[in-house]
């Protein structure tokens, strides 16, 4: 089977964003005890992104991952399950111990761009009316999982027809926003 059918389960054909959605809870995969985590409204920039770093369903070559401000964010049950995956990441990743999930994602640097927004997976939720997503992020990467990178062609071709224009790193729209952070820091930005 090509790698190219596996972009993510829940992602193909998903439903268009609902313009009044309130938001809803996220659950880990524990039969007993599960983790979960309440989201108020919606989420942005949504998309799937090929990264070792992100946390992917069984099977999937891509996880999906979208941005929500951190005060919409609230453990509700089993806190103590959760733990950070890799304390040097500018992600702090707070999976569940037990079955890996990770159940969002925060940024603690005040000075980076995305600072004061968090990193969720909207699949763990049954409520529908999520934002889907609009790009595939860090496409190449995925080979650092095991992809063979000779199926590069027929998953960005796979990408492309789903209506995610894939791209090696974020969208050229967020890494702008980035840059131009980075540059008002420095100050070089002189008419922003
Ligand atoms: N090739 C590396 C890339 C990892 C990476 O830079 N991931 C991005 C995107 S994550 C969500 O879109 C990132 O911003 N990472 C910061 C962090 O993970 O803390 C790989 O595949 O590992
Ligand atoms: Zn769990
Ligand atoms: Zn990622």
């Amino acid at each position: 089977m090509s790698s190219a059918t596996n972009i993510h389960p829940a992602v193909d054909g998903m439903k268009r964003s609902d313009p009044n959605f309130a938001g809803g809870t996220l659950t880990c995969l524990c039969s007993s005890n599960p983790v979960t985590v309440e989201i108020k409204g919606q989420v942005a920039h949504n998309h799937v992104c090929g990264c070792t770093k992100c946390w992917k369903p069984a099977g999937a070559l891509f996880s999906q991952v979208a941005v929500v401000g951190r005060e919409n964010v609230k453990v509700t049950a089993n806190e103590d399950k959760l733990q950070v995956v890799d304390q040097s990441a500018t992600i702090q990743r707070y999976a569940c111990r037990d079955c890996g999930v990770h159940m969002y994602g925060r940024i603690e640097n005040t000075g980076h761009a995305f600072y004061g927004l968090d990193f969720v997976h909207t699949e763990l939720s049954k409520e529908k009316g999520w934002a889907p997503p609009e790009f595939a992020a860090f496409v190449s990467s995925i080979i650092e999982a095991g992809a063979p990178p000779q199926e590069m062609g027929a998953v960005r071709a796979r990408l492309t027809e789903m209506g995610l224009p894939p791209y090696d790193a974020l969208s050229p729209a967020l890494m702008d926003a980035i840059s131009t952070h980075v540059a008002k820091q420095r100050g070089v930005l002189r008419n922003a």
